[in-house]
């Protein structure tokens, strides 16, 4: 299985700050966890298509699930990346091995020396 390309180019291209699941919960900023990637929703409550309610509800929280359970298109895919501010700690990554995500340190990136499957 293949992980987004998008994502990829990120992870591969940035050293991207880390945070803990802890850091975003507890911040008190509008942070955001979608795949082990850390986002800034700030500048996007009033833009989101969706609403900006369903944003606040899963403020400090891994919203991966919820994300993918609405089905969002490759230009909202896109979108996000405008919002990108880091990326979970290593040992706090959910590999998803069998699903359409892997993250690149299990299975994917050569930079972190694992063969991809
Ligand atoms: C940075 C994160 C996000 C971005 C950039 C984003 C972007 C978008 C975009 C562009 C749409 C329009 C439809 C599409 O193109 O797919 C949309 C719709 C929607 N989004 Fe998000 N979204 C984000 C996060 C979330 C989260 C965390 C939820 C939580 C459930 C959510 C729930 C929804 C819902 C319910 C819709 C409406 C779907 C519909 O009317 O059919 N989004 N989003």
């Amino acid at each position: 299985m293949t992980p987004r390309s998008s994502e990829l180019d990120v992870r591969m291209a940035k050293n991207l700050p880390q945070y803990t699941r802890e850091f975003v919960r507890d911040s008190g900023s509008n942070l955001i966890i979608i795949d082990n990637l850390v986002y800034d929703l700030t500048y996007f409550f009033d833009e989101h298509p969706g609403g900006c309610e369903v944003l606040y509800e899963h403020l400090g929280l891994d919203a991966t699930e919820s994300f993918e359970n609405v089905g969002h298109s490759g230009e909202a895919r896109n979108l996000m990346f405008k919002y990108l501010v880091g990326e979970i700690v290593v040992n706090q990554r959910i590999d998803r091995i069998g699903s359409k995500y892997i993250t690149p340190s299990k299975s994917v990136c050569p930079m972190r020396g694992v063969a991809a499957s």
